[in-house]
Parts: structure tokens; sequence; C-alpha cells
């Protein structure tokens, strides 16, 4: 079973008479357990990918499933609804409520969910590496602790599918290898169907997945296997 379906996915942009091809026809199945990695050169569409399967975007066509719930084509606040209860999303843009600390974003999501858990959170962010930085606010972060509280932020409510971009954007290659640990352990949880698909330029980060894809130009270049490998 899939905990992932992403079927012919489409997204164009229109700027003026300009047209983005962003995604042209993306399939991706992903099995519980699974940690994907997401390559591509800048512009390719890996940012525009995440952001359909997290329902943030809705594509102009294709389906996507998320735990066997339609997420596309699907008014925003079901696609909310279904975000909170199965996704955790890191974004490159920042996931980070300003007005809170990193612990407080951390444990944002499950609060709305009504359970919150402040163990939980103060972990990951010790694992992380910022455990010396639960009470600091967003704008008083580095890149790379920005990206790794806002990691933790997705994480700390334990969704069935975690969507990050660039995740180890920023850190030094000691920082990588734990917050890919952290991944790691979160895909192979044994408390329910867990997945990740993580979208970086980090040949470091890319060689602890499970499976490789890359996007070239808004399609999986030839190479690139979208099936599951479980
Ligand atoms: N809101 C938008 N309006 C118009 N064009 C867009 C928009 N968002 C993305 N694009 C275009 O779609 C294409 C894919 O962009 P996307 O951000 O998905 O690439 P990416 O692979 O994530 O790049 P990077 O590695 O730099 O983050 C690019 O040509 C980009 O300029």
């Amino acid at each position: 079973m899939s905990l992932l379906q992403v079927h012919d996915v489409y997204r164009f942009y229109h700027v003026a008479d300009e047209e983005t091809r962003a995604l042209r026809g993306v399939s991706l199945s992903v099995a519980p357990g699974e940690l994907v990695v997401l390559l591509g050169r800048s512009g390719s569409g890996k940012s525009t990918l995440l952001a359909s399967l997290a329902g943030l975007d809705d594509p102009n066509g294709g389906q996507i499933d998320i735990a066997g719930a339609r997420m596309s084509r699907r008014p925003e606040a079901w696609r909310a609804e279904l975000r909170a209860e199965h996704i955790g999303v890191m974004l490159q843009s920042g996931n980070l409520m300003p007005h809170l600390t990193v612990l407080d974003n951390a444990l944002l999501t499950g609060t709305l969910l009504g359970r919150p858990d402040e163990a939980r959170a103060r972990d990951l962010l010790q694992q992380v590496g910022l455990g010396y930085r639960l009470h600091a606010y967003p704008s008083q972060l580095s890149g790379g602790e920005t990206a790794r509280a806002g990691l933790v932020a997705a994480l700390t409510h334990n969704p069935a599918v975690l969507l990050a971009d660039e995740p180890t954007a920023e850190v030094d290659a000691e920082t990588e290898d734990r917050v890919a640990g952290v991944i790691e352990a979160f895909v192979t949880q044994r408390d329910g169907p867990h997945c990740a698909v993580l979208a970086t330029h980090s040949t470091r980060l890319a060689r602890r997945a499970d499976r490789v894809l890359t996007l070239h130009d808004g399609r999986w270049q030839d190479d690139s296997d979208a099936s599951p490998s479980a």
C-alpha cells in the first residue's frame, strides 16, 4: 500500500503571456517506511511538487492521494484539514510563526490537534542540535537553525508523511548527518506508517535515501524510478 500516491500531475504558471510548465506529468508512489529524495537543478519543479503534495497548491491536472484520501481538486479547507492530520511540512520559505519561540513553534500543530507533546519537541530539538535555542524567536536564528527548527515543527505532531524542502540547508556535514538520522528514525518508527519526501541539492543527504528521483524541467529524468522500492 502506498502512503502517498501521485498520478500524472501537471502544474503550469502564467505570468502575463509567459507560461512556465513547472510539472509535466509527474507520477510517484511512496510506501510506508520509505525516505525519498528529490534532486534537480534550481527551477526543475521540486518545491512545486512538494507544495502540491502538501495541498498548499492545487495542480492543474492529475491526482494526489495522501493516506488513502484525495488531496488534489479539493477545497482549501479540506486540504488544510488533511494536511494537519497526516502531513508535516517544512518549507524553504519558512514554516515558523515569528511571534512564537522555537519550542512553541514545535508544539503548535500538536496543540491545534489537541495533542501537544513537549517531551517529543524537546527531544527532537536536542537531536538536531537546537537544545540550547528552545526559547529563541525565529528572527534570532541563523539560516541553518531556521531550517532545523522548521523540520522539528513539521515532525513533532508525528505525522504520517514528512515533506521537507532543503531540511539541511546551510549546515555543516556533521549536523547534516544528525538531521538525516532524525529523518531516518522518523520513517522507520514502528508506531504507524511513516514516509518522507525531501527536496535537496545535497548529495550527502541523498546518499541516506531509499530512493533518489531527479526532476528535469518538470519531469522525471530518464533514469529516475518513481515506483516504490518496498
Ligand atoms: N508562483 C509562481 N509563479 C510563476 N512561476 C513560478 C511560481 N513558482 C514557481 N515558478 C516557476 O516554476 C518552476 C519550478 O520552480 P520550483 O520552485 O518548483 O523549482 P525548484 O526545483 O524547487 O528550485 P530550487 O531548487 O531553486 O528551490 C521555475 O521555473 C519557477 O520559476
